[in-house]
């Protein structure tokens, strides 16, 4: 097991929510709360540092209690922006990231990644689910060394945005999670309200 201490957690929330009408997804009340603070309280536990990332409305984000950090360039390129943020900013050895919009997410996705990079002496670990069978991997739930942030760097440098893509420079190690439903993410206003009512 890795020492909390030394991984520091990273709330994705820079996306442009097109599939919700373009609306800032983190910000969305969810139970009464936004749904990016839903993440950061769910990994404060598991992690020693907490920051997020976004691109729009920064002081609300900013109210969550966590530094900021938006993506470097203002064209929305994908997750990987804000994964760069988060390493150019991580004061840790490990990073770890999840997206805003999956509020359930395990509460021993850290320490199950983390035993896992270790175990098989990964770059990054990776969650996945099974569903009807079928390995999904969940590519941004990653624990990483922040040491990859020069690969990242490069990797974006080159034109390249794809997260499996980059991924797949580096020994991962994937780490299935039974329960696949804690991964539900709403990317809709439908997804949403499905959330709500208690997925
Ligand atoms: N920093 C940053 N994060 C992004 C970007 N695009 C997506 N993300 C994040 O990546 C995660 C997964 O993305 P999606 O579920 O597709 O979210 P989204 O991009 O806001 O929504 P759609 O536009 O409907 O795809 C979310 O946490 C997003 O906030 C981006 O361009 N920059
Ligand atoms: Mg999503």
């Amino acid at each position: 097991m890795i020492d909390p201490e030394l991984i520091t957690g990273l709330v994705l929330a820079g996306g442009r929510g097109s599939r919700m009408g373009g609306v800032d997804k983190g910000l969305q009340n969810h139970q009464g709360i936004p749904l990016a603070l839903h993440a950061l309280l769910r990994l404060q536990p598991q992690v020693g540092h907490l920051m997020l990332n976004a691109n729009r409305n920064l002081g609300a984000y900013e109210a969550f209690g966590a530094p900021v950090w938006p993506d470097a360039t203002a064209d929305f390129p994908g997750p990987l922006a804000g994964v760069l943020a988060g390493l150019e900013h991580c004061e840790t050895p490990y990073l770890v990231t999840v997206p805003c919009d999956t509020p359930n997410f395990p509460a021993d996705l850290v320490e199950r990644l983390g035993t896992a990079l270790q175990a098989e002496d990964a770059e990054i670990a990776m969650a996945a689910t099974l569903e009807d069978g079928t390995l999904r991997t969940q590519p941004v739930f990653c624990l990483m060394h922040a040491h990859l942030m020069e690969s990242l760097v490069a990797f974006m440098q080159a034109g390249e945005r794809k997260i499996d893509r980059w991924t797949a420079r580096h020994r991962v190690a994937v780490v299935t999670f039974d329960d696949a439903s804690a991964f539900f993410n709403a990317n809709t206003v439908a997804e949403l309200q499905q959330l709500q009512h208690g997925r």
